[in-house]
């Protein structure tokens, strides 16, 4: 893994933007993306970029059961918002919030991963080391599925709500196989909230109470935080 720690989060989106700037240059045609508060810099930098996307494809990591794209806390939205109204994709998928048959869109979602391999995978992390909604617990060989978000994560995502009880209890997600077989993964965290999940993320046994410690197993990881983020991490893996 390497550890790149920036002055703040509006330098992390900048070291990540020239990442996704050198692999776009040099042939990525599948972007695996993530939403929370993390990417926002970054999708800052893309939008106001001479980037093209227009032969790109994207895959977004989850979306919440229930909600419409309409809906400004759906991811949906998030990423229109964020990005693809100034960037628009050749095709982007995000999962379907609203499919009435869950069985069916996991499948679909799964045969789009299989149809597009991911080149470039970003990531954010749960203050318990979730990686897209896959919570602790989940198999390590998980493909997309649907997921009942655990009361940390409710918690954690209810400041994007007007009250806890709007915030939807399960999302459909790519599972952590999937996340395993891009090849190139860039993590974001920022700040002293995440410090506990960098940790055992980095140092830790690779465990499925940890699902981001899965991560210490592939070969090419970037992860880009701040100094709040790696205040607890053993100063020798930031050599
Ligand atoms: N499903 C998302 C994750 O993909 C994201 O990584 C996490 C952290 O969010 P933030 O970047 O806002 O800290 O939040 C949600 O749970």
């Amino acid at each position: 893994m390497k550890i790149i720690v920036t002055k703040d989060k509006i330098t992390g989106g900048a070291q990540a933007f020239k990442i996704f700037a050198n692999e776009i240059q040099n042939g990525a045609k599948v972007l695996g993306l993530a939403t929370g508060s993390s990417p926002i810099e970054l999708y800052q930098e893309l939008a106001h970029s001479d980037l093209n996307f227009s032969n790109l494809t994207s895959i977004n990591l989850d979306e919440y059961v229930g909600l419409d794209p309409k809906n400004d806390q759906s991811y949906h939205y998030f990423m229109n918002e964020h990005l693809f109204k100034a960037k628009p994709f050749k095709h982007s998928y995000l999962p379907n919030g609203l499919a009435s048959d869950t069985a069916s869109e996991v499948a679909r979602y799964d045969q789009i991963i299989k149809e597009h391999p991911i080149d470039l995978q970003l990531l954010g992390i749960g203050r318990n080391g979730h990686i897209a909604f896959n919570e602790p617990g989940t198999p390590f060989d998980s493909t997309t599925h649907e997921v009942k978000l655990t009361q940390s994560t409710i918690e954690a995502n209810s400041r994007f709500f007007d009250s806890i009880d709007e915030v939807p209890k399960s999302a459909i997600c790519m599972g952590i196989a999937s996340i395993m077989s891009a090849k190139k993964i860039v993590l974001l965290a920022f700040g002293e909230k995440k410090r506990w999940a960098i940790k055992h993320m980095v140092e830790g046994p690779v465990t499925e109470e940890m699902p981001a410690s899965i991560l210490q197993k592939h070969p090419d990881v970037t992860i880009i935080c701040d100094k709040a983020a790696v205040q607890d991490l053993d100063p020798k893996y930031l050599k």
